[in-house]
């Protein structure tokens, strides 16, 4: 199999690197197989023979992050057994987390391997740049590439606004390419199934942003067909026609959508490290500030105040990045005080024990050291 291209799991994103790290379970007679939907305990992997259910009793971890997700490369059992068991998940190159709020440390995964995240965003009404900018920082955390995509564009009716609307947008997406599409009349559509092509993406956004109808005009009539069969089996379980991980047409390249209900739900999400890269060009002129602790307040030799100052950064960026910034400081906070609560319990187990200890040596015990 030295030609991975005709890979019957090509389609799903299988390559030479993947092919590379599954060597050791290849020699173990294990088959590769792409999850496409997770449901307690049980997922549904598609291999070169088709989707198979797999039981993931072996590979349950202790780290919740590393619980098989949906985008995951698993290795299966050949046998033709239903269900067959996965027996080991290759490394992860980009995994979508979300943290739930009240135990941070704790987190979920939603997507893995991702390639591309896109970021749904109507043009339907009036842009909401803040809101761009915080889905931005989410993604960036996700390791995967954003790309901002204006929907609806047709509800622009001209096309110098469109440009316009793109530009600002540009100007709060630093190092993420902004597509105007319009799934009702197709514009657009053939340009961003380029840009996906053969990668596997991720769609998030707003309720109403037109995620689902993109998706459909990306995936052609098969997708709607599955998603009839979705919705007409009420709770949308055990059946491997209903799939979270959906093969984009071949005509346009290929690639991969997945679109689970987890990512719909985005609520809070643990943007910590993408806010830095969501705002690359403040991050990049902080470096020329005077004091290594700037807080661009008010300091002399301040080169983002200056950059605001001339008109180059626009104040609005420095406003939503200290907001973005102020957030992740609640949320850390939140964090130090479960933690604090933890060391206190861990706190009241030593003393306990140490007291404990002193009674034994009091008690007449040879021991040391405590
Ligand atoms: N004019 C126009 N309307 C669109 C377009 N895409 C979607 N819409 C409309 O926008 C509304 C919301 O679209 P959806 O695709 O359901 O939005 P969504 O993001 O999937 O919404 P949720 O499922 O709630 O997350 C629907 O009424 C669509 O018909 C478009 O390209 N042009
Ligand atoms: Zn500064």
């Amino acid at each position: 199999m030295s030609h991975p291209s005709l890979h019957p799991l090509a389609g799903y994103g299988w390559d030479a690197d993947w092919e590379a790290a599954f060597a050791p379970h290849a020699e173990r007679g294990l088959v590769p197989g792409r999850v496409i939907r997770v449901d307690r305990g049980l997922c549904d992997v598609v291999t070169a023979d088709g989707v198979v259910r797999a039981d993931t009793e072996f590979v349950v971890p202790r780290d919740p992050l590393k619980v098989v997700c949906t985008g995951d490369w698993a290795a299966v059992d050949p046998e033709d057994h239903d269900p067959r068991y996965v027996r080991a998940l290759l490394p992860r190159r980009t995994a979508f987390a979300r943290s739930t709020s009240s135990r941070r440390s704790e987190g979920q995964v939603l997507a893995a391997n991702v390639d591309h995240t896109l970021i749904a965003v109507s043009l339907g009404a009036e842009l909401d740049l803040g809101r761009v900018e915080r889905f931005l920082a989410l993604a960036w955390t996700g390791g995967a590439q954003p790309l901002v995509v204006l929907t609806k564009a047709d509800l622009v009716p001209d096309p110098a606004t469109v440009d316009h609307l793109v530009a600002d947008t540009e100007l709060s997406a630093p190092g993420a390419q902004v597509l105007p599409v319009s799934a009702a009349t197709g514009d657009g559509v053939d340009v961003l199934a380029a840009v996906l092509a053969g990668g596997t993406s991720v769609l998030l956004g707003q309720s109403g942003a037109g995620k689902s109808t993109l998706a459909n005009a990306l995936l052609g009539t098969e997708a709607q067909a599955v998603r009839a069969v979705r919705d007409g089996d009420g709770k949308g379980r055990h059946t491997t026609t209903t799939r979270d991980l959906l093969p984009l047409p071949a005509a346009r390249g290929g690639g991969v959508l997945i679109d689970t209900p987890g990512l719909r739900g985005v609520g809070l999400w643990d943007a910590e490290d993408g806010v830095g890269q969501a705002f690359s060009e403040i991050e990049a002129l902080a470096q020329r500030c005077r004091f290594d602790d700037c807080a661009h307040q008010a300091e002399p030799g301040c080169a983002v105040l200056a950059a605001v100052e001339d008109g180059s950064l626009p104040e609005r960026r420095l406003t939503s990045y200290r907001k973005l910034l102020r957030e992740n400081a609640r949320l850390a906070a939140r964090t130090d005080a479960r933690l604090r609560s933890e060391q206190k319990q861990l706190y009241k187990q030593r003393a306990a024990l140490g007291r404990h200890m002193m009674e034994r040596k009091r008690g007449g015990g040879r021991h040391s050291g405590w």
